[in-house]
């Protein structure tokens, strides 16, 4: 079975793309999608004025970084489908900064319960102990209602600090956080640190390791890749989601700020340039494929793995003598692809099966005094679509 028949079993089309390619919602799709409450949730949590929506809007709204300049102040929870257009598929709830988790109206164990990783900003330009604080009070919280929550720090606004301040600001604020928590006995809490802007990729490549821990296949995504790397001679491969520039997984080779950059810039020219010679609604198809040849004997090569996702890699202009050799090691791949997320899209199908049966015989059970509940709602914390 081809991801094709699967896109068509599900009601896509296969060579369409997003009108605006920003994440409004596909007419046809929306109902069939899964809903809103069993979709993983990102929490964006910090002080105000941190950078939360900020990062929202330039990650998944293709804002530019210099308009998050009017953004107004968040007010209440402002909750985000990532939705559709996209193959990762999850909500993003935008906390104001001065939400208050002792209010009785701040339904911890329905905020936390259902979230699948906490991101908390820290302003690094900004005196952040008040920050330190919260971020304590918040992960004590979250770690109660749910320890299975993934905690990831984003020290932002590190453009126009110097490398060395930037590793002395991650250095203590990573210190400070697991002094606090241990303080608290919370040391076995495993906390994530990123440095981030959002005048550069590094915003994008943060955002790419919260939602890849998402991914329950990303073991075998890695595997993959790492195959077609040492059997291609591929320097480096990157798997991205090509709305967001997310990248969902990539071979074993350490990231480098500069080979994501390439690859980022390279799927917005292709896109841009396909946007001019065809139609908008096929920028990006099953026919989409691209090659940039390098000043300095690199090349950079895409090609559409399904309607959502894209392969880049970066090779020596030596290896690409063997492009037959790399395109057919690219369709195994493909293929193989195809085939992870067949089986996930039949265990899901089972899944909803079981629990619609557990559910029937829940319903038909004569009641007993000391009955227990059943609780249907869906632990799934998965992120793909
Ligand atoms: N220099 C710099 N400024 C940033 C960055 N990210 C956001 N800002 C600025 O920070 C200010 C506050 O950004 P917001 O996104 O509104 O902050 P927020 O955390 O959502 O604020 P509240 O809604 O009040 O909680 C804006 O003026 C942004 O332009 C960054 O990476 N670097």
């Amino acid at each position: 079975m081809s991801y094709q028949d699967e896109e068509e079993q599900m009601g896509y089309h296969v060579d369409s793309f997003p009108k605006d390619f920003g994440y409004g919602a596909f007419e046809h799709e929306s109902d069939s999608q899964t809903s809103s409450e069993t979709k993983p949730r990102i929490l964006l949590m910090g002080l105000r004025r941190s950078g939360k929506s900020s990062i929202q809007k330039v990650v998944f709204h293709k804002m530019s970084p210099n308009e998050t300049l009017f953004l107004e102040s968040t007010s209440k929870i402002v909750k985000d489908d990532i939705n559709n257009s996209s193959f990762v598929q999850f909500q993003i709830w935008d906390f104001p900064g001065q939400i208050d988790f002792i209010d009785p109206n701040f339904d911890s164990d329905m905020i936390f319960g259902g979230c699948g990783a906490l991101v908390f900003v820290i302003d690094a330009k900004d005196d952040y102990n008040e920050a330190l604080t919260k971020f304590k009070n918040t992960v004590i919280k979250a770690y109660k209602v749910n320890p299975r929550i993934k905690f990831e720090v984003f020290i932002h606004k590190v453009d126009g600090i110097s490398d060395d301040s930037k590793i002395e600001c991650q250095r203590d604020i990573h210190q400070k956080a697991t002094d606090d928590l241990s303080d608290a006995g919370l040391n076995q809490i495993h906390l994530s640190f990123h440095l981030t802007s959002i005048y550069d990729h590094s915003i994008f490549e943060a955002f790419s390791k919260v939602v890849q821990k998402l991914i329950p296949q990303l073991p075998t995504l890695e595997n993959l890749l790492n195959i077609l790397i040492t059997n291609s001679g591929i320097e480096k491969a990157f798997l991205f989601d090509v709305v967001s520039k997310i990248y969902i997984a990539t071979d074993c080779t350490p990231v480098d700020m500069q080979s994501y950059e390439l690859c980022c810039d390279m799927i917005d020219v292709v896109i841009d340039l396909s946007s001019i010679y065809s139609s908008e609604e096929t920028a990006f198809d099953n026919q989409s494929s691209s090659l940039i040849k390098l000043n300095n004997s690199t090349i950079l090569y895409l090609r559409e793995v399904n309607k959502f996702l894209a392969l880049v890699c970066i090779l020596r202009e030596d290896n690409f003598n063997h492009q037959g050799v790399i395109d057919y090691n690219f369709l195994c791949f493909r293929e193989a692809i195809s085939q992870v997320f067949e089986l996930r899209l039949k265990n899901r199908k089972l899944e909803t099966l079981e629990e619609q049966d557990e559910e029937e015989e829940y319903k038909n059970a004569p009641i007993t005094n000391g009955g227990t509940s059943v609780n249907t709602e869906s632990t799934d914390n998965s992120i793909l679509a």
